[in-house]
């Protein structure tokens, strides 16, 4: 067994990486922490009841590296990369959760905050395996996706070679209300997202650059992406809506199945799709349909899983030498 870290496990990602953690076959939860620890597991997360037990720590990096050889950090950006810093000096291979090392240093600076540890920001993989995957192989540390970025770049990725890159592609993205992790706010109180809907920070969100930069390293084409997403009155999922135009008519679906044929965690669905059918999974579901030059991409997956804790289980997997597919849920939770 290879014992493992979760820090943050108090959080929405943090208590997915212990579900599944807790069944993995090949990955040993070693070592649990959230900002001041000091209770079981079953007091933070009572549905682990019967299911997996533990203490709880206050986070501390010498006390990851004395046990586990690779770490979750599952914590607001900012508060990880102090951490993923100290871990990476002690030797432990991280999948961090956060934004601190999905950017270029000038992108991340110029959306987030200066960067404390530009040495590792340097060498650290994107975590999206249809997009690196022989690199995560081989990476000590791996940035892994943001949730609207994992939809929108799996569902744009097959298209990019046909897309006229003079016109701008719009997204519309739509998230349930885990998104915005455990912290309730103005706008994830009950009485204002119950049977409402609505956008916020259009044109200003963070994952419109890490959207246009993953498009760009991949394709070499720097796509304008306008980005727009909404809340919805859900606890999880996520589904994205984008327009493009095309330089040239396509079959889109014969383009989705030729692009993913091998991929294990990407469907491609020949109707529009919805949250329910990969909530729960590590699934990314497609559909597109064109009329005339004018492409549509309907793209959805689970925040909390594919979107981030099951993604960052599949990239640990990777990095460890184990199958990709090693513990990763793929049963949706329908009806
Ligand atoms: N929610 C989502 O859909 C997605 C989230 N992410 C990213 O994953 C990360 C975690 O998100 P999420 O689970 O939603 O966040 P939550 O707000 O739900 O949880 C945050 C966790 O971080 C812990 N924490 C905060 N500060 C510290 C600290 N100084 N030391 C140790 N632990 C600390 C908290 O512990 P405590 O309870 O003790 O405060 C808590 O366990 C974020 O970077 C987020 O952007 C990525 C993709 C999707
Ligand atoms: C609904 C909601 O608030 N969602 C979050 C995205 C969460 C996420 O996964 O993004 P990061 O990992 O980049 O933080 C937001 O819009 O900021």
């Amino acid at each position: 067994m290879i014992n493992v870290a979760v820090i943050g496990a108090s959080g929405y990602t943090g208590l997915e990486l212990v579900k599944i953690l807790a069944g993995h076959p090949r990955f040993e939860l070693a070592y649990v922490a959230t900002s001041e620890g000091g209770m079981r597991l079953t007091e933070l997360h009572p549905a682990m009841q019967g299911i997996f037990e533990c203490d709880v720590h206050k986070a501390d990096a010498a006390a990851v590296a004395a046990s586990c050889e690779l770490a979750f950090l599952a914590l607001p950006h900012m508060t990880a990369m102090g951490f993923v810093k100290e871990l990476m000096a002690l030797g432990v291979k991280v999948v961090d959760l956060s934004a601190d090392y999905r950017l270029k240093r000038e992108t991340y600076e110029a959306h987030y905050v200066p960067h404390i540890d530009p040495e590792n920001l340097e060498h650290a993989v994107y975590g999206l395996p249809e997009l690196n995957r022989e690199a995560i192989r081989s990476a000590r540390l791996v940035a892994n996706p943001g949730c609207y970025p994992t939809a929108s770049i799996l569902g744009l990725l097959p298209f990019t070679k046909y897309i006229d890159e003079d016109f701008p592609v719009f997204i519309d993205a739509k998230s349930g209300v885990s998104g915005a992790g455990k912290k309730c706010t103005t706008s994830t109180h009950f009485v204002s997202i119950n049977e409402n809907i609505f956008a916020y920070k259009p044109f200003e969100h963070r994952h419109e650059p890490e959207i246009r930069e993953k498009l760009l390293l991949d394709s070499g084409k720097d796509f304008d992406i306008n980005f727009v997403p909404h809340l919805i009155p859900a606890t999880r999922g996520e589904l994205i809506d984008a327009y493009a135009l095309l330089k040239e008519e396509i079959d889109p679906i014969a383009v989705l199945k030729a692009y993913y044929a091998d991929e294990p965690f990407v469907r491609i669905f020949e109707n529009p799709v919805d949250i329910k059918a990969c909530s729960g999974t590590n699934f990314c579901d497609i559909y597109a349909k064109v009329r005339g030059k004018k492409l549509y991409v309907n793209s959805s997956v689970d925040n909390i899983v594919r979107g981030s804790s099951s993604q960052a289980v599949a990239n640990a997997n990777l990095m460890m030498g184990l199958e990709e597919n090693t513990g990763i849920p793929i049963i949706a939770y329908v009806p």
